[in-house]
């Protein structure tokens, strides 16, 4: 089930305090599972994560042995709940009543053709269940049945192989929209009429064009891989971009924060196609993404704006290039976090200590070192990835060959190097400066494995 149909479940269950959860592995192999936890106040951070799985050990230890009690009392109400047509139908009134169509209201969305690629994930519902009983042509929708094993391709809007299939379907069809979602609908891209992908941060600036369309001036939080054409794009629209930490957690938090800090956020997106809002509880929803984007779609046709939703974004500003390098931390796995913040911090040093001319670390973000994010007050911040830096290469002429984001993976022992270049060859010209001045000359290649950046560079 996609996890944010947990939220209907919250709207409709609250009054008598009940909370959900979801077993979900994400696009993660089948042998791999998780669980999400929901209350009406969104979900779960990990810390309350944590809490609630020692007080589940304790509970079970106590029923072993017979001490303390066990939570043995009232067994629980199990009630059966259709929960996937409820959000279904919850969804398809969004888009009625906020496209409230002037000739025909329950179907808005007659006359349209909108390709689907659930790759195979849960999100299949989204086509019968939302658009064709809104009226719409779903004619050349892709991977609809659950397959576990994901056969056709990743499930996951920033992989290529499922934009390209859809960007196919989409031209094929002559759609005026593809969806693309990931395994369980808490993220989403999509693809314009013209067959571009609508991924990263092409959606972060969709999103952001239309919040901002309707909160005007309003704060946007992404994680800081994030471009600086993005934050020019949500600035140049009055909004403001606060760049915060990797991690889809982190960036809700941070916007949950700055609202209870009197900052208006409505909208917080991760680059991998996370994204919440204010208004739908601060969920990471794919499916209210998308039903933002086919309101906002079916609004333009009814104002007779041509070029469809692609042309909110045509003054995105975008990389030359753009690469992602990883470098696995060798040796014992125990050892693995305190030698990555080790590298992570080297790199700020050998910038502070000028042992990287050229180099300027970013002042903006968690990531920055002067002054920490611009909007932080949060003395508090949950200690997953929190080393990262981001930087900036200037050529002897002062100007900027790109930006460097260096930091921890939230899931594995490596550092993850993302480098975005202005012109074309920036990224090279980074790593280059970087493996010869920085991963080779202070020692870290001594338990980094910089065999791809050395891969790159050649
Ligand atoms: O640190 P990485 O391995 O690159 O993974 C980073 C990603 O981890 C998870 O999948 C989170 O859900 C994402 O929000 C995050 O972006």
């Amino acid at each position: 089930m996609p996890c944010n149909a947990c939220v209907s479940l919250v709207n409709y269950y609250v009054r008598i305090g009940v909370a959900c959860m979801q077993m979900t592995a994400s696009h993660l192999p089948y042998t791999r599972n998780g669980l999400k936890f929901f209350t009406k106040r969104g979900g779960l951070t990990s810390g309350d994560v944590e809490n609630i799985c020692d007080r589940a050990a304790h509970k079970y230890v106590a029923r072993k042995t017979g001490v303390g009690g066990g939570g043995r009392g009232t067994p629980p109400v199990v009630m059966r709940v259709d929960l996937m047509s409820a959000y279904a139908q919850h969804l398809r009134d969004i888009i009625k009543q906020r496209v409230a169509h002037p000739t025909h209201y329950d179907t808005p969305l007659r006359g349209f053709k909108v390709v689907v690629n659930a790759g195979n994930g849960c999100g299949g519902f989204f086509t019968w269940d939302v658009l064709e009983k809104l009226g719409a042509d779903t004619t050349g929708s892709l991977h609809l049945e659950p397959d576990g094993r994901f056969p056709n391709h990743i499930p996951n809007p920033e992989d290529a192989t499922a934009m390209s299939l859809t960007r196919g379907a989409v031209l094929a069809q002559g759609a005026d929209l593809g969806v693309v979602f990931d395994t369980d609908v808490d993220r989403s891209g999509v693809v314009d009429a013209g067959g571009a992908a609508i991924n990263g941060d092409r959606l972060i600036a969709l999103m952001s064009a239309i919040v901002l369309g309707e909160h005007p001036g309003t704060m946007v939080v992404t994680d800081a891989r994030a471009s600086d054409g993005l934050t020019r794009f949500v600035e140049s629209r009055g909004g403001r971009h606060c760049l915060y930490r990797v991690g889809y957690r982190n960036v809700i938090d941070k916007g949950v924060q700055l609202n209870a800090d009197g900052v208006e956020t409505h909208l917080m997106m991760e680059t991998t196609g996370h994204g919440a809002l204010k208004e739908n509880y601060f969920l990471d929803d794919g499916a209210y993404m998308v039903v933002k984007i086919i309101i906002e779609m079916v609004r333009m046709k009814l104002a007779g704006v041509e070029g469809g939703v692609g042309s909110l974004i045509r003054d995105l500003q975008e990389p030359a290039e753009s690469v992602l390098l990883r470098m696995d931390v060798m040796g014992e796995p125990k050892d693995a976090k305190e030698r990555a913040t080790h590298a992570v911090e080297a790199f700020k040093n050998y910038i502070q200590e000028d042992k990287l001319f050229g180099w300027v670390l970013d002042d903006c973000g968690d990531c920055s070192v002067a002054e920490g994010c611009l909007m932080d007050t949060n003395n508090d911040p949950i200690d997953v990835d929190a080393h990262m830096y981001r930087a900036k290469l200037y050529d002897e002429n002062q100007r900027a060959v790109g930006m460097v984001h260096i930091r921890q993976s939230v899931h594995n022992p490596n550092i993850a190097l993302n480098m975005q270049s202005y012109a074309p060859g920036g990224c090279k010209s980074m790593a280059k400066d970087l493996l010869e001045r920085f991963l080779l000359a202070s020692g870290l290649n001594g338990f980094l494995d910089i065999s791809q950046v050395e891969k790159f560079v050649q």
